[in-house]
């Protein structure tokens, strides 16, 4: 788990806004366009500003999330599946986006997690550079250290676009992976009932 984090959290040195903006610039000149034509003056505050949207998740921690969790929970052990929801983030080979669902879930121990969190869980991971083994991973790992649940099972199902509008073009291909921790891992009833609520095709 420290291992997972400090990955995430080794940053070299940041360059300055103004630095950010100039490689902007020079990426503007090599489309072959004039960086100083009106419509692109200012265009390099604009990406670095998005930028700032796309990657903010590493100003998160992951961990903190999950932190606050109740036990009053009448009981219940049974599964919790938060499903359907929408993943943005940008593959990490070309920065261009993929865009789809992640369906995650998990066997509660005594202790559950307010739901929004795995929603923001599934964020701070998606607003970095990604592939899509190491976000499925990263998510289902994080949930597993912190809450210390029976189980975790995470899916995720995104379209590439650096497989649509670029390189093999193949639109209408989306890649699925998966990470079945615990329980999830070891029973087979669990993960058909798993894939049943969270509407995706079984095994
Ligand atoms: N496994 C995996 N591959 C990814 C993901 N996102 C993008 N890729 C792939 O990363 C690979 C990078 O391959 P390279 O051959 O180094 O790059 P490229 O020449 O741009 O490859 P093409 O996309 O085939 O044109 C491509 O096959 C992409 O489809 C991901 O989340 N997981
Ligand atoms: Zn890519």
């Amino acid at each position: 788990m420290d291992a997972l984090i400090e990955t995430s959290r080794k940053v070299r040195a940041r360059p300055t806004r103004a630095q950010a903006e100039e490689a902007v610039r020079t990426l503007l000149a090599w489309t072959g366009d004039d960086p100083d034509r009106e419509g692109l003056v200012g265009t390099p505050d604009r990406v670095v500003r998005a930028y700032e949207e796309f990657f903010e998740g590493y100003q998160d921690d992951p961990v903190a999330l999950l932190e606050r969790t109740f036990e009053e929970t009448g009981n219940y052990n049974e599964m919790v599946v938060l499903r359907d929801i929408r993943l943005e983030s940008h593959c990490e080979h070309h920065i261009i986006p993929l865009i789809g669902k992640a369906h995650v879930a998990y066997l509660p121990d005594r202790r559950v997690v307010g739901i929004s969190k795995l929603a923001r869980l599934v964020d701070v991971f998606a607003h970095r550079l990604q592939i899509q083994e190491k976000l499925t991973a990263q998510i289902a790992d994080t949930i597993q250290s912190v809450l210390q649940p029976r189980g975790v099972a995470v899916v995720i199902d995104a379209a590439h676009q650096c497989m649509t509008t670029r390189g093999v073009h193949k639109p209408g291909v989306s890649m699925v992976t998966s990470r079945l921790l615990g329980e999830f891992e070891t029973s087979e009833s669990l993960r058909r009932q798993f894939f049943a609520m969270a509407g995706i095709g079984g095994v």
